[in-house]
């Protein structure tokens, strides 16, 4: 057996111990800022800075608590940590103590806790900051030459759109300089995009999982129109976080906010927002959530209740950096492993649309990845590379199978 596999056959989990790993910078650059970030958007009390500043220092200097006895969540929370609560947070799996890490912050910030904060977003001036960059209006305008392209050049247009929307993803940009955007297919490092329209088709049942609000999800909604209008899907069901997560993550307010900016542009824009708040009156467009969505779990644990949803699309879409971690499981994967091989115990066809930003990848081939390593670039965590997979279906064996799927409690849909 290779020295890097566990004797379960799978390659070890990120860890955030790594001083080369990716995660390593976003414990020790990015986290702090984004603490001092949040107080600093909001006129939180003295309690909830202390708090947030506590929380700093035990990820920094001391070792993993519980959430607090009084949260709703705290039981279930307190089954899910077993492993890791009283260890450092370095020496914690990446994936589990990053969404361990955003629970804590709604914690701090009391979003849960009755009483006036509870429901505000700690993220939302972020968020809005991006909708009224004034460069948007400009990026909405050339929707309206997009119409001048014949229908299948237009798609790929806005597949594409919505995967490079991932680069905007708000955390991600914390303490780097936003690097030099590649247009269309530049940086596109696998491409299984024409597999992925294959799927599609009048009778289809689309399902987006999506990540981040602001310019990705009006991307993403772009896309969904066109679904919708050139009839590659009878239907599409959006789905978003139940809460604020991972800082830019998607929630049905900022659904509904997305809609309205994209209105407020004249031309194709304003018809894309009209279409699709008529699809959604006669339920061709269809909102979902599941608190398994900020869960720490990768989706082999995902409650039988979604994965019975998921099922019923035709094709799943999965958005972004965070998604993938979780769809392929956040492993020191040799990047030549195939996709297939490690999605198909997804419950229906499944694709991924995202931004490379981290250390995890699959489903490159030898000579794009001797190349990628051969250059300069910083190609698995720098933002600028994508790539839009699919599996062609699962002919391949079984890699490795669905753990049982997580309970999420009693109270939980
Ligand atoms: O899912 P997204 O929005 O594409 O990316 C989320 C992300 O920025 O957050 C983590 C770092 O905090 C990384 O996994 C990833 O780069």
């Amino acid at each position: 057996m290779p020295a890097h596999e566990q004797p379960d056959g799978l390659p070890p989990e990120l860890l955030n111990n790594d001083p080369d790993g990716f995660a390593w910078g976003v414990w020790h650059d990015r986290t702090p800022k984004l603490i001092a970030q949040i107080k600093d958007a909001h006129p939180y009390g003295p309690a909830q800075r202390e708090t947030m500043d506590a929380l700093w220092d035990e990820i920094s200097t001391g070792r993993m608590q519980p959430l607090k006895s009084g949260a709703h969540d705290h039981d279930l929370w307190a089954a899910w940590g077993v492993e890791f609560f009283g260890k450092p947070w370095l020496d914690t799996p990446f994936l589990w103590s990053e969404s361990y890490f955003y629970r804590r912050v709604l914690d701090a910030v009391d979003y849960f806790t009755p009483g006036p904060w509870r429901g505000l977003d700690p993220f939302e001036p972020m968020k809005a900051a991006e909708l009224s960059d004034p460069t948007l209006e400009t990026d909405l305008q050339a929707l309206n030459e997009l119409d001048l392209l014949p229908p299948a050049g237009q798609g790929q247009a806005k597949l594409l759109a919505s995967l490079w929307g991932n680069r905007a993803d708000l955390g991600f940009r914390i303490g780097k300089q936003s690097g030099s955007l590649h247009p269309e297919t530049e940086g596109l490092i696998s491409d299984h995009s024409a597999q992925l329209w294959r799927h599609l088709g009048p009778n289809a049942h689309v399902a987006i999982v999506a990540d981040n609000a602001g310019r990705e999800l009006l991307a993403d909604l772009v896309l969904i129109d066109h679904l919708l209008e050139h009839h590659l899907a009878a239907s599409v069901s959006l789905h978003l976080k139940p809460h604020p997560y991972y800082v830019s993550d998607a929630t049905t307010a900022d659904y509904a906010t997305c809609l309205r900016r994209l209105s407020q542009t004249s031309g194709a824009a304003t018809t894309i927002a009209s279409r699709l708040k008529n699809a959604a009156a006669k339920g061709r467009l269809t909102i979902d959530t599941h608190d398994f969505y900020c869960a720490p779990w990768s989706f082999h644990q995902m409650p039988n209740d979604l994965a019975a949803r998921i099922k019923t699309a035709s094709l799943a879409l999965l958005k972004g950096d965070l998604n993938y971690r979780r769809l392929v499981g956040d492993r020191t994967w040799p990047a030549t492993t195939r996709f297939a091989d490690v999605t198909d115990y997804f419950p229906s066809q499944v694709a991924a649309l995202r931004t490379l930003k981290s250390d995890v990848v699959v489903g490159i081939d030898k000579e794009t990845e001797t190349k990628l390593d051969a250059s300069s670039q910083e190609w698995r965590t720098d933002g600028i590379h994508g790539l839009i997979q699919q599996a062609a279906g699962s002919q391949y064996p079984k890699v490795h199978q669905p753990k049982d799927s997580c309970s999420l409690g009693s109270g939980v849909e």
